[in-house]
């Protein structure tokens, strides 16, 4: 059985499974009882299909619209446009279909003569820096006018239909078939009601079996959309009264303001208002995977689509079933997740199990059919059947399905699929959202856990505790006021420290509604920032005194932030921020003790790398801050230089271990599940971290990417098994040592990442727990600690 299993089942992989390999499965099940019930919460492979269908007209629509503004440009006119009544009376210039019909149709010229993003603003009554507001009434009118960000889901199902799919059953027809012949033979033989207690009985059972299924799918669909509910509940920054807040992407509504940052889903259609380095990865909607630009040439901004990379600000201009995405949505909603190993193995059981149960049924009715006709032989009877053979041959007929009914467990991959749902469910109370029943399953039997530093094994809370500014390393813990570092710092090198501090940065500091002060951002942005308001820096007046010319914001695979940035009395300056060795090999000259410029010469070049080294001993993730000055006619297209800076300073940031993390590493070492630490950050605070966590042991290897890159594959065979920690990585090279503990030592991978700069190692992973830091891509978002992630796995893999 087990050969059999392998060779028409073992293919299909909990992960990215072929389409062809799911069909051929399926199709190998269809002598088993009713399919449609059985695959009824995996995917449904008619409605991918369609959607992909969507995807491929999606991408040749937006094809054929940037060729047709395109031509349209070139000879630009002006179109009337009339805004409707009701648009007016509400207050609006514009109505949805309008609107939807530039953003989707990704239509310039339209835009022009709306009068450019500003225009649309205009028109929807909104503000591009304040956002809309928020007064009841006015936000009524505009939900009545255009709609809400709510997807329209398939209505849900009443328990009839379910009875009737269960009644759609073949061997539950048979039986019928056999009922009504037996209720027809008995009552003709024997009379009413004696001759129709054998039909009546076989009735009986039907309706029980079609009320008990009918019932538990009922029950379990409405769970199945509770989960389903919860899965979609998703956040945005949003300004709106001009304070930025949060609010769920149900509450959307045009006009208002939102801001994406890397790992972002955008919420509905927009358009782009400001920002830096926009990527924006269509691949969901079209199904194309190179990324666009996406800027104020092109501002068109669609629902669904990913941001790869960059930030920017966007107005919504188009809500919920406007939306292509809405579209998508409503045909995909009832698609589930591919099938899980366990699944697709007890499903070939209950095949195979169906198969013996019909080879034993059709013997034990030859073999009835061969008594009865040996004795009617004897009988010297067998060319005269009478009314009671018949009844008799009917009841041979009816054992014969009674025993395909009892043998084919057909109940057994389903079972699996409720245990996962409510092992779902389970994790869901404890705040842990599994959006892949498979996930579920996985878990239990993972054997090595790739790990990222932040967030995971540590808090991240981060705070500033050490500097190293003009060369003098300052302890910021010890002061509450910032007064003992401004009295040791000279005032020029505080001012550009203050500068690169709040210009150079992915975050924010605002007032909210309360009029307290909230810093947005990253947590190593806040760390600074904070860091920054303690140095006695003031953010507005900070970012009114200059202008911002240009921004390359922090990503993982370069491990540094840049801005350039218009001095109050004219003149350029770059700053520059990130992984300290990295930005230190940038600079060519110092900030002294008395704040001159003067260059870097060995002893100062060994004092910072040792400073580096200290703070990251102490498991501090250390950053360096720089700038320089450059010429006025710097082009705004050209990236940002790197060389030649001037560095400011050190920071060391702390990030304390999470309580209880080591003894889940040992809990896990004692469970024969390897957990290995791939972060971005500097080889020695990692190890540092690691050594603290447990993860690190002597005779481990802790590695930096760069040098894991350079790797030949042969070295990599003997490096990875003993491979503990992996620091200063880049994206790729997680997702390469991901990929070789997969396929080269067969390894169950579990990756946990904040779903940004690890999103293609949990792709690859078997099984991806993103947390919910970073981003609010859908697919990924799930919270939890590394503790949770160890006790999941080890009472699923041992239940
Ligand atoms: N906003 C930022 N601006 C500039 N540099 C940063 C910023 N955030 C992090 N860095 C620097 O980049 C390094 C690596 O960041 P990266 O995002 O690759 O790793 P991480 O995801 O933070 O770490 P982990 O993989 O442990 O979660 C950090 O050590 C830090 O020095
Ligand atoms: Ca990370």
């Amino acid at each position: 059985m087990e050969d059999y299993i392998k060779e028409n089942y073992g293919e299909v992989k909990p992960k990215n499974s072929s389409e062809e390999a799911l069909q051929r499965w399926r199709k190998l099940c269809w002598l088993v009882k009713n399919p449609k019930r059985r695959f009824r919460f995996t995917a449904n492979l008619s409605k991918r299909f369609e959607a992909r269908a969507i995807q491929r007209s999606n991408q040749e629509k937006l094809r054929v619209a940037v060729l047709v503004s395109q031509a349209a440009l070139s000879f630009i006119q002006g179109v009337s446009y009339t805004v409707p009544e009701e648009v007016k009376d509400a207050g609006f210039q514009i109505c949805g279909d309008e609107l939807g019909s530039i953003v989707e149709g990704h239509n310039l010229r339209k835009l022009k003569v709306h009068g450019a993003v500003e225009g649309i603003a205009k028109k929807l009554s909104t503000s591009t820096t304040d956002g809309i507001c928020t007064s009841a009434d006015l936000l009524s009118r505009r939900k009545e006018i255009y709609g809400i960000n709510k997807f329209i889901e398939s209505p849900s199902r009443g328990f009839w239909i379910f009875v009737w799919e269960a009644l759609q059953d073949t061997t539950l027809m048979i039986l019928g078939v056999c009922a009504f012949v037996s209720l027809v033979v008995g009552i003709m033989t024997e009379g009413w009601p004696k001759g129709a207690h054998d039909g009546l009985g076989i009735v009986a059972s039907i309706l029980l079996v079609v009320f008990v299924t009918a019932t538990s799918d009922y029950r379990q669909s409405l769970q199945f959309k509770d989960l389903d509910k919860e899965k979609k509940k998703i956040t945005v920054q949003v300004t709106r009264n001009g304070y930025r807040q949060k609010i769920s992407i149900y509450d959307l509504l045009p006009g208002d303001i939102v801001h994406l940052a890397i790992g972002d889903q955008v919420p509905a259609d927009g358009l782009f208002l400001s920002g830096f380095s926009l990527l924006i990865d269509e691949s969901s909607l079209t199904g194309e995977s190179e990324p666009i630009n996406v800027t104020a040439e092109n501002p068109f901004l669609l629902s669904g689509t990913k941001v790869r990379d960059g930030s920017c600000k966007m107005v919504i201009t188009t809500v919920g079933m406007r939306t292509q995405w809405g579209k998508l949505m409503a045909t995909l909603s009832e698609g589930g997740d591919d099938e899980t190993p366990l699944q697709v193995k007890l499903n070939g059981v209950a095949t195979i199990i169906g198969k013996i149960g019909l080879f034993f049924a059709v013997i034990t009715f030859a073999v009835l059919v061969q008594g009865l006709y040996i004795r009617k032989l004897g009988e010297g009877s067998q060319w005269s059947w009478s009314m009671d053979d018949a009844q008799e041959m009917l009841e041979y007929f009816a054992i014969a399905v009674t025993i395909v009914v009892v043998a084919v467990p057909e109940g057994l991959p389903l079972a699996v699929t409720l245990s996962l749902a409510f092992a779902m469910k389970k994790m869901m109370n404890d705040k842990a959202l599994v959006r892949h029943l498979a996930a579920c399953e996985t878990m239990g039997s993972a054997t090595t856990i790739c790990s990222d530093k932040t967030g995971t094994l540590t808090t991240n809370h981060m705070t500033v505790v050490k500097a190293c500014i003009c060369g003098k390393i300052i302890e910021t813990e010890s002061s509450k006021d910032g007064s003992n570092i401004c009295s040791e710092v000279s005032n020029s090198a505080l001012k550009i420290l203050i500068q690169s501090i709040f210009n150079n940065t992915g975050g924010e500091i605002v007032k909210n509604e309360d009029g307290k002060i909230e810093i947005l951002g990253t947590p190593t942005e806040t760390a600074l920032l904070e860091f920054g308001l303690l140095l006695g820096g003031n953010f507005q007046e900070e970012r009114q005194s200059s202008r911002l010319v240009k921004v390359e914001p922090f990503n993982s695979t370069k491990k540094r932030m840049g801005v350039v940035i218009e001095l109050p009395g004219k003149g350029l300056r770059a700053h520059c921020k990130g992984a300290s060795e990295i930005i230190l090999a940038s600079c060519d000259s110092f900030l002294n003790s008395s704040g001159e410029v003067v260059p870097l010469d060995e002893a100062s070049i060994n004092h910072l790398n040792d400073t580096i080294d200290l703070f990251a001993n102490e498991a501090l993730r250390t950053l360096c801050l720089a700038y320089k000055d450059i010429s006025d006619e710097y082009p705004a297209e050209t990236p940002i230089p790197f060389e030649g800076y001037t560095c400011v300073g050190i920071v060391g940031i702390k990030d304390p271990v999470r309580p209880g993390v080591k003894e889940s590493v040992a809990i896990c070492r004692s469970a024969g599940i390897t957990v290995r630490m791939v972060t971005g950050d500097n080889i020695n605070t990692a190890k540092a971290i690691a050594r603290e966590c447990g993860i690190l042991t002597d005779d481990g290897i802790a590695i930096e990417g760069p040098v894991f890159r350079m790797k030949s594959e042969a070295e990599l065979q003997e490096i990875i098994p003993k491979l503990q920690v992996m620091a200063r990585s880049s994206p790729m090279d997680k997702h390469t040592l991901v990929k070789h503990l997969r396929t080269t030592f067969q390894e169950v991978v579990a990756v946990t990442g904040d779903g940004t700069n690890d999103a293609p190692a949990l792709h690859e992973a078997d099984i991806g727990l993103a947390m919910g830091i970073a981003g609010t891509e859908v697919i990924f978002s799930y919270c939890c600690s590394i503790n949770y992630l160890l006790k999941c796995g080890l009472t699923m893999g041992t239940c």
